[in-house]
């Protein structure tokens, strides 16, 4: 695919730190351009090498940072379930990052009526925009290919209107969630999946070599202006054989 940069790297350790150099370059690009930063983030494994990598960086500064979420866990924000509660704990209590920019969900809400404020509070944000343009949306992909909470199969790979849908049969539980639509992830500046682990290697071959013939909801990443990376590690990348990009801790994108 044109403009798809696969990299890999030996080991998560050598990964996480390119992922926050990712982040804190296209936050600068972002601030110098239009002052401010938009993040999207995603749950899954991503909260804590996320949160351990910014952390470990000398200098963050967050207070002109956007953050929303690539999908999220109807449940209450102490549910260890909770995207946004797990973040908090492990990196929005530790960052300057005023609490006007997390956009939460608000989970008292039943999921239509939940996914509907989201969506408000997403144009609110960016109200010129027909789908919000995010500068950098870091996704995670599940063993069976999804990616926020866009499952295969499901009914939502084909939303074309929705900027944020709701979801209440999620084959991963918990089974209500609401998740940013393929519009959304599609027409960001530059997305990033984050994928690690040998657990993930069989659907990384085939999201990434069966090109639009790939049954698989990560497949369908293909945004319309923006880059795209993929971030993998040696044993997710294990059974690939298209080429990639070998990099190591002190690569810069
Ligand atoms: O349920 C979810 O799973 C995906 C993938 O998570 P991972 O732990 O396999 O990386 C994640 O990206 C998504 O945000 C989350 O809700």
């Amino acid at each position: 695919m044109a403009g798809r940069r696969v990299l890999v790297f030996p080991s998560s350790a050598e990964l996480g730190p390119v992922l926050a150099q990712l982040v804190t370059s296209r936050a600068e690009k972002a601030i110098s351009s239009h002052g401010r930063f938009t993040l999207g983030l995603s749950g899954g494994s991503l909260v804590s090498m996320l949160s351990k990598e910014l952390l470990a960086l000398s200098e963050l500064d967050c207070s002109k940072w956007l953050v929303g979420f690539c999908d999220e866990r109807l449940v209450s924000f102490d549910d260890p379930e909770s995207t946004y509660g797990l973040y908090k704990s492990q990196l929005f209590s530790k960052i300057n990052i005023p609490e006007s920019g997390i956009l939460t969900i608000d989970c008292s809400l039943p999921v239509n009526e939940c996914a509907e404020d989201y969506t408000r509070k997403l144009k609110e944000v960016f109200p010129d925009d027909d789908f919000p343009v995010f500068d950098l949306l870091l996704l995670g992909m599940g063993p069976d290919g999804h990616t926020c909470s866009l499952f295969p199969d499901h009914p939502l790979l084909e939303e074309t209107k929705k900027i944020v849908a709701p979801i209440s049969d999620s084959p991963k539980p918990p089974p209500q969630r609401v998740t940013m639509t393929f519009p959304v992830v599609n027409s960001a500046r530059c997305v990033a999946f984050i994928s690690t682990g040998g657990s993930k290697a069989p659907v990384l071959k085939e999201v990434l070599e069966d090109g639009e013939a790939s049954p698989f909801p990560a497949a369908r990443v293909a945004p319309t202006k923006g880059e795209l990376f993929w971030l993998v590690d040696e044993p997710a990348a294990a059974s690939l054989t298209i080429q990639v990009e070998r990099l190591g801790s002190g690569a810069k994108l």
